[in-house]
């Protein structure tokens, strides 16, 4: 997996990272899921990068132009709910892509340490021979992106997977490289040093899904 790392270089995104980080703005929820939309916007800018291109011919009001096109057929999929913001800023740009979205959440049977990852619900097209983009804005273990690439199998084979998420750290970052196909791409804008006990990212933002949406209970 290569792994793409946008806060390296200082750029705008540093802002909205720091605003999506920091105790006393993120409780703004409408300005917390706008950062994590405009940092989908930009991520996905990044990915187009690495997309393939073939030359149309483009006529205007005064003459015509070749230009190279954007010729992948794509699929985004979210993992609810946090992954959701991310979504539309990523379909922002590829406007014209298809659309996945799946469930994937930390359920805690007996306590708040120990969760497992539940999948379940899926609604998605085939992707078999598309560029697939898994969306989420926080990669902790790993254990999420890695659960849902088991559950997308019977969707077809993609022709390449790229990642997208905000905040990774790096325990998990390693695990979701072994997991995913080599020639993945990882398109992330920051990346912490370790896990808690609980299995957040420190410094991380918190809940990403609560600050989005609000907290949920337990079922
Ligand atoms: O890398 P992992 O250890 O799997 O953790 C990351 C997952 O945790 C969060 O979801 P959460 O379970 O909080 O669900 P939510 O979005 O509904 O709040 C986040 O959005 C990822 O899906
Ligand atoms: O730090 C973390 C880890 C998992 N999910 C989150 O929302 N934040
Ligand atoms: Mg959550």
């Amino acid at each position: 997996m290569t792994v793409h790392h946008l806060l390296e270089k200082e750029s705008i995104a540093n802002k909205f990272v720091a605003q999506l980080r920091d105790i006393s703005v993120q409780k703004d929820r409408l300005r917390f899921r706008r950062n994590v939309e405009r940092l989908g916007e930009i991520l996905g800018y990044e990915l187009s990068k690495n997309l393939s291109y073939g030359q149309e011919n483009i006529t205007t009001p005064l003459g015509e132009i070749t230009m190279d096109l954007p010729k992948e057929e794509i699929v985004i999929c979210s993992i609810l709910r946090a992954g959701l913001p991310l979504h539309t800023g990523l379909l922002n740009y590829f406007d014209d892509a298809e659309n996945s979205f799946i469930s994937a959440y930390r359920h805690h049977p007996y306590d708040d340490e120990e969760f497992e990852i539940l999948v379940e619900y899926l609604a998605s097209p085939s992707l078999e021979g598309k560029i697939l983009i898994l969306a989420d804005p926080m990669l902790a273990t790993g254990s999420s992106f890695v659960n849902v690439l088991s559950a997308l199998e019977t969707m077809g084979n993609p022709k390449e997977i790229h990642l997208v998420s905000i905040i990774g750290a790096k325990e998990g970052i390693k695990y979701v490289s072994k997991e995913f196909p080599e020639n993945s791409h990882l398109w992330i804008a920051t990346i912490d040093e370790k896990l808690d006990e609980r299995g957040y990212i420190v410094p991380g933002l918190g809940d990403a899904g609560d600050l989005c949406f609000g907290p949920k209970q337990q079922h």
